[in-house]
């Protein structure tokens, strides 16, 4: 029998806040992502989730409401490739578990790109001369 389930697309902000819960639920319980988070950077949670519904909030909802530049917080954390594609296994699980539609297929778009550019980036400040 064919899967009948229609999921809802990403539209409101309860749905972003739905999809962050959730994704960082999943972080939070993963072995190599969870140490990162709540032993080397000692996020406060209260605090940083509100940043990301915001920061999704404008990716995907047009809010403008994230003013702050993600990239430099991540330059010091001890990650490499292997935490990227983690990390993006459990956001794109979490968005197609729970949304279908135009908006999902941003959101996991989106996250793709930004997590390679944040990857090369690192990557390369560790060794400028790798591509050579
Ligand atoms: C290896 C994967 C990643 C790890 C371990 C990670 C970890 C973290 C940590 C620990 C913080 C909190 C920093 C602080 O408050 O001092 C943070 C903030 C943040 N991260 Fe990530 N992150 C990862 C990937 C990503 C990706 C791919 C994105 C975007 C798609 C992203 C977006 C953000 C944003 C927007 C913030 C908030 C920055 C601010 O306070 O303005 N992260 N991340």
């Amino acid at each position: 029998m064919p899967d009948s389930q229609i999921l809802p697309d990403i539209q409101t902000e309860a749905d972003i806040k739905r999809l962050i819960d959730t994704f960082y639920d999943k972080v939070n319980a993963d072995e190599l992502l969870g140490p990162i988070f709540n032993t080397v950077a000692q996020v406060h949670w209260p605090a940083h989730l509100p940043t990301m519904y915001d920061f999704w909030s404008s990716l995907l909802l047009g809010t403008s409401r994230y003013r702050g530049r993600p990239f430099p917080k991540h330059m010091a954390l001890p990650v490499d490739i292997t935490h990227f594609e983690r990390w993006l296994a459990l956001f794109t699980g979490t968005v197609r578990e729970n949304f279908e539609g135009p908006k999902a297929d941003e959101a996991c778009v989106k996250a793709g790109n930004i997590a390679r550019m944040f990857e090369y980036r690192i990557r390369q400040a560790r060794n400028p001369l790798a591509i050579l």
